[in-house]
């Protein structure tokens, strides 16, 4: 019998991290050991998320005074925060330095310092490990994975856009610089904590454009399809918020190099993930939609030609919660300890 890991979850009473306790009660290796929570410490799983009722589960705890080292956790996701997050994984690491780490937050996933700077307005402040972290888009970084202590987890915009794309720009299907990204997501994208502009009178019945030209995922775009075609790329990105709970949708328009056709990039897709278990690419033509991956681990991809000639449209979605953030951090899990990459997430999309 494999022998369960003890886990940490780090945020537990957030949705990522409720979505990290929902997916991880069904993996056959996991132990919930460890969940957190910041306001909602000391009280009982049950009583933030009754969903959890029926379960027995560790009281969600405050970080200040958790002995890492005596709590010898196998892996710990981290689902807070970014910039609070660095601290914590510094301190923990520091003290208990076998522990594996998935970090669901963008604090480790851009691999230049000044980049981070930029972006998030302040110096890193646990600049060894952003240098040892390695970026987890599991289709792309596999065998990086494997190995890593800490894991950066991709964002969930950035992994709806990063699995289409990456494959023609590196196959050099696709001209890099005339890349056109209109993404859409779903409102648990922006978290649990209440801000006013996310209150249901203020979202529902209309949606809006934001982050233009200067969204912090921008940055993870740029290293990942600059690494990918081999050169600088800068993509136009506009993020959208829709009145829905979960999914991302980015329609993406590129321009075909030479002699190439929408076709072939449907064909350069299917080829990069004939055997992933988590990426389908659809028959040409055919488009996905959010409700065909609501609640699985699954991303599914489109293309077809446009009325333009030298264009196509590639559609991409999601589920933020699952394949953009905790299915994807537990399949990074799953590789970091010698599980089955597919343990505890074989659940198909929730439809209608
Ligand atoms: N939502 C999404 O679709 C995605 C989110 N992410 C990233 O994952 C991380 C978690 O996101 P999400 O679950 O949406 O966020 P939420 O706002 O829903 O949850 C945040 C969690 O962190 C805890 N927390 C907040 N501040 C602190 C602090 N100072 N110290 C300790 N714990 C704290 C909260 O505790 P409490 O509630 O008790 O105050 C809560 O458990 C973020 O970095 C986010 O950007 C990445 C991909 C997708
Ligand atoms: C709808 C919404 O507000 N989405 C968030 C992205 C959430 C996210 O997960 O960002 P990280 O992965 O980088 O932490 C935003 O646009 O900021």
């Amino acid at each position: 019998m494999v022998k369960k890991a003890r886990i940490g979850i780090l945020g537990a009473s957030g949705y990522t991290g409720a979505e990290l306790v929902r997916l991880g009660l069904r993996h056959p290796h996991f132990e919930l050991a460890v969940l957190t929570a910041d306001r909602k410490a000391g009280q009982a799983m049950a009583d933030v998320f009754p969903q959890f009722a029926p379960f027995d589960l560790p009281k969600l705890v405050a970080i200040e005074g958790l002995d890492w080292r005596s709590l010898a956790l196998d892996l710990v996701f981290c689902a807070l925060p970014h910039g609070t997050t660095q601290l914590v994984l510094k301190e923990l690491l520091d003290t208990a330095p076998a522990t594996r780490v998935v970090d669901l937050s963008a604090d480790f996933r851009l691999d230049d310092p000044a980049a981070y700077e930029t972006w998030y307005g302040h110096p890193h402040q646990a600049l060894s490990l952003q240098s040892e972290a390695v970026y987890g888009l599991v289709e792309i970084y596999r065998k990086e994975i494997k190995g890593a202590r800490l894991v950066a987890n991709p964002g969930c915009y950035t992994t709806t856009c990063e699995l289409p794309l990456i494959p023609l720009l590196k196959r050099k299907a696709i001209e890099p610089d005339e890349i056109i990204i209109d993404a859409k997501s779903g409102m648990t994208g922006a978290g649990r904590s209440a801000k006013e502009a996310m209150l249901f009178s203020e979202v529902s019945e209309g949606f809006n454009a934001y982050g233009i030209a200067r969204h912090r995922h921008m940055a993870e775009l740029d290293q990942e399809f600059s690494k990918a075609a081999g050169q600088d790329v800068i993509a136009t990105f506009t993020p959208h918020l829709v009145p829905m709970n979960r999914g991302i949708l980015a329609t993406i328009y590129v321009r075909l190099r030479k002699d190439r056709t929408a076709r072939d990039l449907r064909s350069i897709l299917a080829e990069a993930y004939d055997r992933e278990p988590f990426v389908h690419v659809l028959p040409y033509g055919d488009m996905p939609q959010t409700r065909h991956v609501r609640g699985s681990n699954m991303a599914m991809i489109g293309v077809a030609e446009d009325r333009r000639e030298g264009a196509a449209i590639i559609v991409s979605v999601l589920d933020n919660l699952v394949k953009g953030a905790s299915g994807q951090a537990i399949q990074n899990a799953n590789l970091m300890l010698g599980f089955p990459e597919t343990a505890g997430l074989e659940q198909i999309a929730l439809f209608p």
